[in-house]
C-alpha cells in the first residue's frame, strides 16, 4: 500500500476518485487556500502511483506524473483508496485513461482514422492487493463514468497481466494487429462504434481521394506508401483495358499523384506510452536537432508520429555506421598508402651555397609526413636517455595523421645552415633554427628541452627524419 505523510481522507470522501487536469478530485469543494494544498498532495499521489507503475512494468519513465495530467486535455486519472488503511489512509490504485486520435487496422487491413477513441492508458495496483477484485472495481467505475465498453477501448502495449485481465473480465482475447503499440480486439470497428465506444470517439471510415488513394497520415501509409483501393468505375475500366496503355498510363499518373500526396504528409511529434519512456538515439536527436523533442513529456501521443521516430533513429544509426565505415576506409587508407611524395615547393630565399633541387624527389627519409602512430621505443630511440616517451600510444589526433600538410614540412628541410637547437627549455612548440654552428649542446641527455627540440646538431636526423621533431614540437600537427 502507499502511504503518505499526509492524511489522504479528505481528497477520499468515496474510495475511488476522479482526476482531471485540475489536479484536483472530482469531489473537491473548497477555498483558494485549500485548493492549493490539495493540488499539490494530489500531484505527490499521483507521482508516486505513477513511479509504482511504471517500475511495475518495467519502465524506465512513468508514463503518469501529475506535470502531464495537468498539460493535457482529454486525460482523467481514477484513484483507489483504502482509507481504513494506516493512520494516514492508503491509495492502492491507479488509472489514467484518455481520449486519442489514431490510425489503426481494422480486421481487413486497412487504416482507419479513429477520432478520439478511448484508450486505457495506465492501470496500476498496488503489489499486495493484485488479484482481489480491485482492479476489476476501478476498470468498472471508469467504464461506468466514462461511458466506455471494454471492447471499444484500445490499450497502449498492455502488460501481459492486463491482457489477461481483459481476458478474464471481459472475454477479451482475439486481437486486431496493429504498426503502433496499441491493443484492440475483435469487434473495435464493428457498427455502432461511435455510440457504444464512447461518448465522444467514432470509427471514421478510411479516407479516401477521388482518385481512389486512401492515404492518411498513418503507420502503414508511412511506410508501404498510400493504398490504392480504387473506385468502381475505376475498377470496371481497369478490367475492361487489361493491358492496354491506357492502364499503364493510369497507373503512372496514380503513382504519381501518389508521390505527390505522400509528399503532404506530416508527422506528429512522438508522445505517448512509447514516446516517453524509450531511451532516445543521440544521433536522431543531433540529426532532428529537437524537432523530434517538441513532443517529449506530453502525456497524449499518436502511434504513427512514433513510429517515424523510430524510422528517424533507424535511419540516424544507418547514417552514423556510414560514417564510421566511411572513417575506418579513410584510416585504413592512410596507413596503408605510401608516404606520397611532397609537392616541391619554392624556398622564400634561399642561400646562395644552398643547393636545392627541387623538384627532385626527396629521399624518403627526409618526406616530411610523420609516421602514422609512433611507438614509445621509437620515441625513445630519438630522445635522450633522460627523456620519458609519451605514456601512451600517440593517436592520429596526437600526430595529426588527418591535417598532413606537406608544404609546412618544406619548412623544416634541413640544410647546411639550418639546425634544430634549444638549450633551455621554452614555452611549448618554440623551436630555434639557425642558430651559429659550434653552439650546439655536447650531449642530447645535457638538454633539458622539450622532448623533440633535442635532436643533436650533428646532423640531428634519425630515421626518423625531422618531421619527428616538427611534430612532436606542435600539438597542432
Ligand atoms: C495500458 C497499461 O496500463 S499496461 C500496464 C498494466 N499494469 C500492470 O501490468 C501493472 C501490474 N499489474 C497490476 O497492477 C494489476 O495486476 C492489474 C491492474 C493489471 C490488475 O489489477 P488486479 O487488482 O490484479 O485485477 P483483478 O483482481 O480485478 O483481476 C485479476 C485478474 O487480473 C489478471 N492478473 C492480475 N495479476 C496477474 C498476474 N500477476 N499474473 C497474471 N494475471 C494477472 C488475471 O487475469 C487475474 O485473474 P486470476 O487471478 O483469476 O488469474
Amino acid at each position: 500500500m502507499v502511504e503518505f505523510r499526509f492524511d489522504i481522507k479528505p481528497l477520499f470522501p468515496q474510495p475511488i476518485i476522479k482526476v482531471a487536469s485540475n489536479l484536483l478530485p472530482h469531489t473537491f469543494r473548497g477555498d483558494r487556500r485549500q485548493c492549493l494544498d490539495a493540488t499539490s498532495k494530489m500531484s505527490e499521489i499521483i507521482d508516486r502511483l505513477g513511479q509504482l507503475s511504471a517500475i511495475s512494468q518495467g519502465l524506465n519513465k512513468p508514463v503518469t506524473t501529475a506535470q502531464r495530467l495537468r498539460m493535457s486535455e482529454n486525460q482523467t486519472i481514477y484513484l483507489l483508496a483504502d482509507t481504513e488503511a494506516g493512520p494516514n489512509g492508503a491509495v492502492i490504485g491507479l488509472l489514467k485513461v484518455g481520449t486519442k486520435d489514431l490510425y489503426l487496422f481494422d480486421e481487413k487491413g486497412q487504416t482507419r482514422k479513429m477520432e478520439q477513441s478511448p484508450s486505457i492508458l495506465d492501470f496500476y495496483v498496488h503489489e499486495s492487493r493484485q488479484r482481489a477484485g480491485l482492479g476489476k472495481r476501478l476498470f468498472e467505475t471508469m467504464l461506468n463514468e466514462e461511458q466506455w465498453t471494454p471492447l471499444k477501448c484500445s490499450v497502449d502495449r498492455p502488460s501481459e497481466k492486463l491482457l489477461a485481465f481483459l481476458s478474464k473480465h471481459y472475454g477479451l482475447v482475439r486481437t486486431i494487429p496493429q504498426a503502433n503499440n496499441f491493443v484492440l480486439y475483435e469487434g473495435f470497428f464493428s457498427d455502432g462504434a461511435s455510440q457504444k465506444g464512447s461518448r465522444n470517439g467514432h470509427a471514421e471510415s478510411p479516407e479516401r481521394t477521388k482518385n481512389g488513394l486512401h492515404i492518411t497520415n498513418s503507420p502503414n501509409t508511412h511506410l508501404f506508401g498510400a493504398t490504392y483501393l480504387g473506385d468502381d468505375t475505376t475498377k470496371q475500366k481497369r478490367f475492361g483495358r487489361r493491358g492496354s496503355d491506357s492502364q499503364q498510363q493510369q497507373q503512372q499518373q496514380h503513382q504519381q499523384q501518389q508521390a505527390a500526396l505522400l509528399q503532404q504528409i506530416t508527422q506528429i511529434s512522438p508522445n505517448g506510452r512509447y514516446g516517453a519512456p524509450r531511451p532516445t538515439c543521440s544521433m536522431a536527436e543531433i540529426i532532428h536537432a529537437g524537432s523530434a523533442s517538441s513532443g517529449k513529456g506530453s502525456g497524449g501521443g499518436s502511434a504513427e508520429s512514433n513510429r517515424g521516430n523510430e524510422i528517424a533513429e533507424i535511419a540516424a544509426q544507418l547514417q552514423l555506421q556510414h560514417l564510421q565505415t566511411v572513417e575506418n576506409v579513410i584510416e585504413y587508407e592512410l596507413e596503408q598508402e605510401p608516404e606520397p611524395e611532397p609537392e616541391p615547393e619554392p624556398q622564400p630565399e634561399p642561400e646562395p651555397e644552398e643547393v636545392i633541387t627541387p623538384p627532385t624527389p626527396l629521399p624518403k627519409s627526409y618526406t616530411p609526413t610523420p609516421p602514422p602512430v609512433r611507438s614509445p621505443e621509437a620515441a625513445e630511440s630519438i630522445i635522450g636517455d633522460n627523456r620519458k616517451p609519451p605514456a601512451f600510444q600517440l593517436s592520429k589526433q596526437h600526430t595529426g595523421m588527418k591535417n598532413r600538410s606537406f608544404g609546412v614540412g618544406m619548412a623544416v628541410m634541413p640544410s647546411g645552415k639550418m639546425e634544430f637547437n634549444q638549450e633551455e627549455r621554452e614555452d611549448f612548440g618554440v623551436v630555434k633554427i639557425n642558430r651559429p654552428l659550434g653552439n650546439d649542446i655536447a650531449s642530447p641527455v645535457q638538454d633539458n628541452t622539450d622532448a623533440m627540440s633535442t635532436v643533436s646538431s650533428t646532423g640531428g636526423l634519425t630515421d626518423q627524419g625531422y618531421n619527428d621533431l616538427k611534430f612532436y614540437h606542435n600539438k597542432l600537427w
